[in-house]
């Protein structure tokens, strides 16, 4: 019997629990709001995802040590920007030999590490034991037990097959793969693509529109990808374009409704004055732009997304900055 431990009570680490829990999976998971923990006890999680009741396989409590004693597997779903201090507070708690999987899609401020990085660095687990999870992963689809895959990268092929093992369930089809950079990259940016795309149905644009976004937003996510050490690959598959397609055109995709309030006319303050849950692109937009920057990768899309979040720039003018950039080919 595989033992998981969850750390984050919110959308995704809530449906991903249950997801292992269908699995066969028993789990524990952590969570900082005492009321947030006593609701999952008592079967539900109606903050986050209201429509789900949780199977008896899942317990939570505030304590980490008591949530991650034993586990095989430690599963980290906490905003991006907080896991380091969060692995400071309880990163001692992970037992030495569990694997530790990723579900988060960003990428650190200031130092521009991807979170398997982090996890290693301020968590001091081993990169052989680091596994990421993602995918066309709409945690509310999830929820209701809608089929969907993900990809489950390690560069440990044995522990990508223990986690894959451990979240298989009737409507949720694990793959493994090797290429763990690929898969944050693509997680992370799809997020900030999402926000541009969202922007163009706020400001009223129709499919056309959105889908130039969405496949010019891959060749960039691509290029970026490969540049720091990815596999084209995986950016033609579930954790690339699957995951772009699902968050740019879903209304259920908190980076894409962030994205048509800004179209719409609200401020990025507004916009998020009226958002109760993680839109990672948010803040990634700045440190995939550093990334991008700092390894000479031309990423137009991020870029205008980024100046729309951290300088205001209107939505129009975001539009018209990228329709104005000379011509070239396709491909280049
Ligand atoms: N929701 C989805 O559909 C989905 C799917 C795939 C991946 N993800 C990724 O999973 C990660 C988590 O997203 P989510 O949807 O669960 O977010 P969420 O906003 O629903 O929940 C975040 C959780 O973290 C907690 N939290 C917030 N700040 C914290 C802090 N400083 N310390 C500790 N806990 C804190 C919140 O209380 C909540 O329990 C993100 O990186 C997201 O991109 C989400
Ligand atoms: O709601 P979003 O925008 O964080 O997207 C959720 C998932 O990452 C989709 O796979």
């Amino acid at each position: 019997m595989t033992t998981a431990a969850v750390f984050g009570t919110g959308s995704w680490g809530t449906a991903f629990a249950a997801v292992m829990a269908d699995s066969g999976t028993d789990v524990r998971m952590w969570g900082r709001r005492p009321e947030v923990v006593a609701a999952i006890n008592a079967g539900r999680n109606d903050e986050y995802l209201p429509e789900l009741a949780l199977s008896s396989r899942i317990s939570a409590t505030s304590d980490p040590e008591e949530a991650a004693a034993g586990a095989d597997i430690v599963v980290l779903a906490v905003p991006s920007q907080t896991l380091r201090d969060n692995l400071g507070t309880w990163g001692s708690a992970l037992p030495g030999n569990a694997d530790v999987v990723s579900l988060m899609k960003g990428v650190e401020l200031g130092t521009t590490k991807r979170m398997s990085e982090v996890i290693a660095d301020a968590g001091g687990v081993d990169p052989q034991r680091v596994v990421v999870v993602s995918g066309p992963n709409l945690a509310r689809e999830i929820a209701v037990r809608q089929p969907a895959a993900s990809v489950v990268a390690s560069s440990n092929a044995g522990a990508a097959q223990r986690v894959a093992d451990a979240c298989a369930a009737p409507y949720f089809r694990p793959y493994t793969g090797p290429d763990v950079i690929g898969t944050e990259i693509a997680g992370a940016t799809k997020n900030v693509i999402a926000l541009a795309v969202g922007m163009a149905e706020g400001l009223g644009m129709g499919d056309n529109s959105k889908a130039s976004i969405i496949t010019r937003g891959l060749a960039e996510t691509t290029r970026l990808g490969c540049a720091l050490g990815g596999e084209a690959v995986t950016f033609a598959g579930l954790a690339g374009v699957g995951d772009l397609i699902a968050t740019c055109m879903s209304p259920l995709s908190r980076n894409h409704s962030f994205g048509v309030r800004l179209g719409q006319g609200m401020t990025v303050d507004e916009v998020i004055a009226v958002t109760k849950q993680t839109a990672e692109g948010v803040k990634s937009c700045t440190s995939i732009l550093d990334l991008a920057r700092h390894h000479g990768v031309d990423v137009p899309i991020i870029e205008q997304v980024d100046a729309m979040i951290t300088e205001g720039k209107a939505a129009q003018d975001v539009v018209d900055a990228l329709l104005s950039r000379p011509r070239k080919a396709e491909t280049g």
